[in-house]
C-alpha cells in the first residue's frame, strides 16, 4: 500500500545550518493500517508527511503508493491518492466559499475529474449524507460560508473533505492540536468513525501520547530523523504512557524531553 524506502532529507546541506531531518526512513503500511506517530519536537514527523504528500522530495529513497513509484511526482498530481488534514482548522477549507462549494472542490480534486464545481441533485444528496456523519447539523447549512463556522466545525469539515472520496492514504498532521479539549475529543471520535467506516490507510501525527495509544493498530516513535520504535497490533493495546517513556529511555539512554508529548 504505502512504502517508504531509505528516505533521507537534509536541509541546508553544507552550511552551518545543516539539519538531517530524515535519516534512512523505512516504513511499510498494509491496506487499512492506522499508524499513530509520536516524537519530540524536530524529530522529522512533518517532514515525513511532506515526503508522502509530495510537498517535499527526498534526497535519497523512494515513496510508493499502491505499487506506483511517486517519488518525483509533484504534489498536485498525487492529490488524487492522498487526503490530508493539518493542525490549523483554517488550512483545509476556503472561508469565503460555502460548505457546498468547498465539498464540490474536494470532490472534483480527488476523483480524477476535470475541475467542475457544479452541483446537481444527486451530488447534493451525497454531500448531505456525508455531512450527516459529522452530527453537527451542517447538512442543513450547505449555503453557509465556511468562514462563519467554528474551528471545530471547520476541522470536522476538513476531515470529511479529506476522507469522503476514500483516498489511498489519509495524512493527519496534529489535526486536533489547535482545538479546545471538547472539540479535540469530537474530532478524535469522528476520525475513528470515518477511518473505520472506509478502512482508510492512515498516518496520524500527534503530540498526545494517550491519543496515539487509543487510536490505530500500529504506533511509531521518531527521534532525530529516525524511526526508533515500532509497535504492532499485538502489543499496542496493552501499552501505557510510562511504557513508552521507558522504551525511549532504553533506546536513547536518556529521558524523553518533550513537555508537549506528555500533554493528554
Ligand atoms: N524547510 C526547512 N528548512 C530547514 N530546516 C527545516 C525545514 N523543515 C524542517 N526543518 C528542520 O528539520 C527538522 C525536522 O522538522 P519537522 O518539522 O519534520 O519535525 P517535527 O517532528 O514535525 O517537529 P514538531 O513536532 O516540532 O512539529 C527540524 O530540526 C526542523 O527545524
Amino acid at each position: 500500500m504505502l512504502k517508504l524506502d531509505g528516505i533521507n532529507k537534509v536541509f541546508n546541506e553544507g552550511t552551518p545550518d545543516e539539519k538531517i531531518a530524515l535519516d534512512n526512513i523505512n516504513l511499510h503500511l498494509a491496506p487499512g493500517d492506522f499508524v499513530t506517530i509520536i516524537g519530540s519536537n524536530g524529530a522529522g514527523k512533518s517532514t515525513m508527511m511532506n515526503m508522502i504528500s509530495g510537498a517535499l522530495t527526498p534526497d535519497f529513497g523512494s515513496v510508493e503508493i499502491n505499487g506506483n513509484n511517486l517519488t518525483r511526482l509533484p504534489e498536485y498530481k498525487r492529490a488524487v491518492h492522498i487526503g490530508r488534514v493539518f493542525q490549523d482548522p483554517m488550512a483545509g477549507t476556503a472561508p469565503t466559499m460555502t460548505i457546498e462549494e468547498n465539498l464540490a472542490i474536494a470532490y472534483s480534486r480527488n476523483t480524477k475529474r476535470s475541475l467542475r464545481f457544479g452541483v446537481d441533485k444527486k451530488r447534493r444528496e451525497f454531500f448531505k449524507t456525508s455531512l450527516e456523519k459529522l452530527h453537527l447539523n451542517l447538512e442543513n447549512r450547505l449555503s453557509a460560508k465556511v468562514g462563519l463556522l467554528s474551528g471545530g466545525e471547520r476541522q470536522a469539515l476538513s476531515l470529511l473533505m479529506a476522507t469522503f472520496t476514500k483516498p489511498s492514504i489519509l495524512l493527519l498532521d496534529e489535526h486536533t492540536a489547535a482545538l479546545d479539549p471538547s472539540r479535540a475529543e469530537l474530532i478524535t471520535k469522528l476520525t475513528k468513525e470515518l477511518v473505520e467506516e472506509s478502512q482508510l490507510t492512515t498516518l496520524m501525527v500527534t503530540h498526545n501520547m494517550q491519543q496515539a495509544l487509543d487510536l490505530g493498530n500500529r504506533l511509531i516513535m521518531m527521534d532525530k530523523g529516525q524511526i526508533i520504535l515500532e509497535v504492532g497490533e499485538d502489543r499496542k493495546q496493552d501499552l501505557t504512557i510510562p511504557d513508552l517513556m521507558h522504551e525511549f529511555e532504553q533506546i536513547r539512554g536518556e529521558k524523553m524531553n518533550s513537555d508537549r508529548a506528555l500533554l493528554g
